[in-house]
């Protein structure tokens, strides 16, 4: 079953569509990230959930429940959700203990059982032994954790997270990435994550929906939306690569013959009609040989432990982006080898 179900989801703020007919269902016990560039509507759709907005159009349903349309909203403290932003909101003068206690007391729960609640969250959160140390005291992923574990405390069906990792470290972020795994796992929560950082939600989420501009374009597990994406946005905005125009010569369900440059290729694909395509190749799937593509070396740089090529096609402005163990020269003549590629549908 859905947990959460939008439908013709629309927001305005005045002149400006923030999201556009949005219909989308997250199944129950999914981990959904919302992914995507700044001002495209994510944090819109995050707070239409929370019913922090109302809905200028459309309807969120929560199970068969309906929680907002544009007439009627059910207060955001009574869905029986859990929020946690990238500003922690936690009390800095009282103990880690006390702000994780907080939902439990404000539902008047008994003194015995928050103990012993407050508890165990924080073991899952790796804060066991911080207890009585206050906010003050804390670090920033250490503070993270805590805000994670009041929002756990309350045991939410549903967690909505808004870039709660934004104002974190590198290495923060990485350890935080397996405490988010490891909380799906264990409360089996429906949950939704908006970042605007791709290697978070690749590895975060079992469905990422793309958005730009109020609409989603994409929603598919993270390896289908890197290697089979919906559209030229997604393509452009998902992983390295790069987009090359080519002519289709035949195509089946599953692959086509393509020509790029005078160099024929079998790519995947989607099903489509012979003529020109645009068709998607990754670093990886390419690499430096004997015979394929003709290209120029136009620069070199490196990105530790490879250097990262841009090479151009002998077809106007057409770029490639590969990845060699070696520096190459700017001008330097080359062939490259194209192992995978992808046709993008429509485009
Ligand atoms: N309260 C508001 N009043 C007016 N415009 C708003 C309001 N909230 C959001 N918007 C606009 O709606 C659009 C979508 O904003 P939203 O915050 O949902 O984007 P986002 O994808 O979360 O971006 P970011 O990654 O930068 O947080 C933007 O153009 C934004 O300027």
């Amino acid at each position: 079953m859905s947990e959460i179900r939008v439908d013709r989801l629309t927001k305005r703020f005045n002149d400006t569509v923030a999201l556009d007919a949005v219909s989308l269902d997250f199944p129950a016990g999914t981990f959904t990230a919302l992914l995507g560039p700044s001002g495209c509507g994510k944090t819109t759709m995050l707070r239409l959930i929370a019913g922090f907005e109302a809905p200028s159009d459309g309807c969120v349903f929560f199970g068969d429940e309906l929680m907002a349309d544009p007439q009627r909203q059910v207060a955001p403290e009574v869905r029986g959700i859990g929020v946690v932003f990238q500003s922690y909101a936690l009390w800095p003068h009282m103990d880690v203990a006390a702000n994780v206690a907080y939902p439990l007391k404000a539902r008047h729960v008994k003194a015995g059982e928050i103990a012993g609640r407050v508890g165990a969250v924080l073991d899952i959160v790796g804060l066991a032994g911080f207890a009585g140390r206050r906010i003050e005291e804390l670090s920033g992923g250490q503070r993270q954790r805590v805000a994670l574990a009041r929002c756990l405390v309350a045991d939410a069906r549903i967690i909505l997270f808004d870039e709660p990792l934004a104002n974190l470290d590198m290495h923060l972020r990485a350890s935080m990435v397996e405490a988010f795994r490891d909380i799906h796992r264990r409360t089996g929560a429906t949950i939704v994550y908006v970042t605007h950082d791709q290697a978070e939600a690749l590895a975060l989420a079992d469905r990422v929906a793309i958005m730009s501009q109020g609409k989603v374009l994409q929603v598919a597990p993270p390896q289908e939306v890197y290697r089979a994406p919906a559209d030229t946005i997604v393509a452009g905005f998902v992983g390295r690569g790069s987009v090359v125009t080519a002519t289709a010569v035949d195509h089946d369900a599953t692959s086509a013959r393509i020509d790029i440059a005078g160099h024929r290729v079998i790519a995947r694909s989607a099903g489509g009609d012979a003529g020109a395509v645009k068709v998607l190749l990754r670093p990886e799937a390419l690499r430096l040989a004997a015979e394929g593509l003709p290209a120029t070396v136009l620069d070199s740089i490196y990105r530790g432990p490879v250097h990262e090529v841009r090479l151009a096609l002998p077809v106007s402005r057409q770029e490639l982006l590969i990845d060699s163990a070696d520096a190459l020269a700017i001008g330097q003549q080359v062939h490259v080898a194209v192992s995978d590629a992808w046709v993008i549908p429509g485009a």
